[in-house]
């Protein structure tokens, strides 16, 4: 029997002796890379954290002590320790196990995570709540060196540094990664600490510079060096107790250090090193491939993928690079998501104006205000989901200064395998009521390039909302053609019903339509809204239907409903979108049907709302 097999819990876990977890170890690798080649799934993160894992549920008493997993990608070895072994084949699939941790699916999951760099502050909550209630336990944030670079990770230690009696614990999980290479000041400085030159720089500006008081903390900072406790003059500052960096795949070495450290009080600092991929090779030399992957043979690696359709990304990174072709005042700007937001040329052929500013959403957005204001032409690469982050930069920095800023905002709507954590469906509804936006959502790739046009060449800050993946397939002209704002288009005429489409749910209302016979009109913007062509839809059918793939809460339907009540329209009004309610992971086509979003829930709600019965069947007899 599989040593693995055994652990339904950490308390079995904990019954093994030490000589058995390397073995462990070994077999705990080797079902990750199984189960996630079958799933796809978070690959490279998780090989890397396979001995830190098994070490903090060994040494502490989860439960009951409480680990918070910052970010929550790596925690796959976690979730199969903590009793969830067998519903790895389920992972991240429609009720199956959540990529992330999840309150509600186990007590070991301590917080739900999944936006990066909240694991400090709530640790710190958890450990306060300990203080506070005389309660006896530990709290651990395990934190990576990229989520490290985001400014609430620096709050909470800035929080938690001064509290001396808290029972907190950060490990920083540094594999000199995050999704891409990491960026800034903060990788150098860990970079410095690991290889120790820091010390060796210390001790000679001390011999050369500093007067005999100095001098002596030289001398100190490199005894310690050699016995590896070295204190990080940026964390001890934060006032933890840094002890590091040490080997983060070798469980001799991490098991002896967290159980001195569960002795200590106070804040602790543990600076572990891994290596992302650890223990597959191909993940080990490509970490940025490994990191989020589809199915795959683990015998053969990722296979470049057959030429699909092209996706909304990609439409959106050669675009940028035509527009950075034509304009010299274009940079282009990503929090930490060069991949998934589709710069990887980009930066290739504009390096001078390419920013990976880390994984800091707030600065990004403010950081282009800045440029704004002296005449360049920012452009913000992010995700729906991670703008929200930003809400008050966007605001303050940039629409109430009426900034140049162009937002190109992916993954707007349902992701699928990530899930509420990451959906995109609040964006329609927080941009619409911000002065001086425009907000457009495309129906299909060609238009998409077009309204990145149109949101670069307005004056003022635009965004640009759109799916994540390919779109329904449609040419895209080359040329870098605006639209004109605030104009819809009729793409269907019909009687009765008119939909008023928005972006992606454009193509299933045009399907839905047919059935009826309904109307429908791409209205393409959501801010300013087409208030001309709803009127006239008004007057001209029994019935407005509106559809978005957003919250219906605030959304583009609300907007047509301010608009009528502003006219003075009194008309049936259907708004459909997505539900006052978190929608999980699962296939993102599963996901829409299962919230009447595609053209066969579109035309039940239309039916079902109006009393308009099935189309009728013509049998033709001839
Ligand atoms: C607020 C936020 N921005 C961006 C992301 C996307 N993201 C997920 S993992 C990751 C890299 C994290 O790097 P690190 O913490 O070092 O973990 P590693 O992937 O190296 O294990 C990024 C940028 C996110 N989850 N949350
Ligand atoms: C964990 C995380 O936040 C990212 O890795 C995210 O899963 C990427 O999503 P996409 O696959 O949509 O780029
Ligand atoms: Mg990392």
């Amino acid at each position: 029997m599989k040593l693995l097999d055994t652990i339904n819990d950490p308390a079995d876990l904990r019954k093994l002796p030490r000589t058995q977890l390397t073995p462990l170890a070994h077999e705990l690798r080797q079902f990750l890379l199984d189960s996630v080649s079958k799933t796809g799934g978070h690959l490279s993160s998780n090989l890397g954290t396979v001995e830190l894992t098994i070490a903090l549920h060994y040494v502490f008493n989860t439960p009951e002590d409480r680990i918070v997993w910052d970010v929550g990608h790596q925690t796959y070895s976690h979730k199969i320790l903590t009793g969830r072994r067998e519903r790895m084949p389920s992972l991240r699939q429609l009720n199956g196990l959540s990529g992330f941790p999840k309150r509600d699916e186990s007590e070991y999951d301590t917080f739900g995570t999944a936006h990066s760099s909240t694991s400090i502050s709530a640790a710190l909550g958890m450990a306060t709540a300990a203080k506070i209630k005389g309660e006896k336990r530990k709290a651990i944030a395990v934190i990576g060196d990229g989520s490290m670079t985001a400014g609430m990770a620096f709050e909470a230690l800035n929080n938690a540094g001064v509290e001396d009696d808290v029972d907190l614990l950060v490990v920083l999980n540094d594999n000199d990664m995050s999704i891409s290479p990491p960026v800034g000041a903060l990788n150098r400085y860990l970079a410095r600490l690991m290889s120790g030159q820091f010390y060796a720089a210390a001790k000679n500006v001390g011999k050369t510079m500093l007067p005999a008081p100095m001098l002596e903390l030289a001398k100190k900072l490199e005894e310690h060096a050699k016995g590896m406790v070295v204190p990080a003059t940026m964390f001890e500052e934060f006032g933890f107790n840094y002890i590091g960096p040490i080997d983060g795949h070798d469980l001799d070495s991490l098991i002896p250090t967290l159980e001195n450290i569960k002795k200590l009080k106070g804040p602790q600092f543990l600076h572990v090193v891994t290596k992302k991929g650890q223990g597959y090779k191909l993940a080990e030399a490509e970490p940025i491939l490994y990191h989020g992957t589809g199915k795959f043979n683990p015998s053969e690696g990722i296979k470049p993928a057959k030429a699909t359709k092209i996706t909304y990304t990609e439409v959106f990174g050669n675009w940028l690079c035509d527009m950075a072709h034509v304009d010299k005042r274009l940079v282009g700007i990503t929090p930490a998501m060069r991949e998934g937001s589709g710069m990887v040329r980009f930066n290739q052929e504009y390096p001078d104006r390419y920013f990976d500013v880390g994984i800091a959403e707030q600065h990004s957005v403010t950081f282009a205000g800045g440029l704004a204001t002296e005449g360049m032409k920012p452009v913000v690469a992010i995700y729906s989901t991670f703008l929200q982050r930003a809400y008050d930069q966007l605001i303050h920095d940039v629409a109430l200064q009426n900034l140049d800023v162009t937002f190109a905002l992916d993954r707007a709507g349902l992701v699928g395998a990530d899930g509420a954590t990451h959906a995109g469906n609040y964006d329609i509804a927080y941009l619409r009521c911000i002065p001086n936006m425009v907000v457009m959502a495309p129906s299909d790739e060609n238009e998409c390039r077009k309204m990145l046009t149109t949101a670069y060449r307005f004056d003022g800050p635009a965004a640009v909302r759109y799916p994540r993946g390919a779109g329904v397939g449609a040419a895209i002209e080359p040329a870098l053609d605006v639209i004109e704002i605030g104009k819809g288009v009729v793409r269907r005429e019909g009687k009765g019903v008119a939909i008023l489409a928005f972006g992606s749910m454009v193509a299933p209302s045009i399907k839905a339509a047919d059935g009826l016979n309904a109307t429908v009109a791409d209205m393409r913007f959501v801010k300013p809204l087409d208030v001309e062509l709803v009127k006239q839809l008004a007057q001209n059918h029994d019935y407005l239907v509106t559809v978005e793939e957003g919250c219906t809460m605030g959304g583009a339907g609300s907007a047509v409903a301010e608009a009528l009540a502003e006219a003075g329209i009194a008309k049936p009004l259907l708004i459909l979108g997505l539900p006052d309610r978190f929608i999980d992971h699962g296939d993102p086509a599963l996901l829409l049907a299962s919230v009447g979003l595609d053209a066969h829930g579109i035309g039940k709600s239309i039916r079902e709302r109006f009393g308009i019965g099935e189309p009728r069947l013509v049998v033709n007899n001839t």
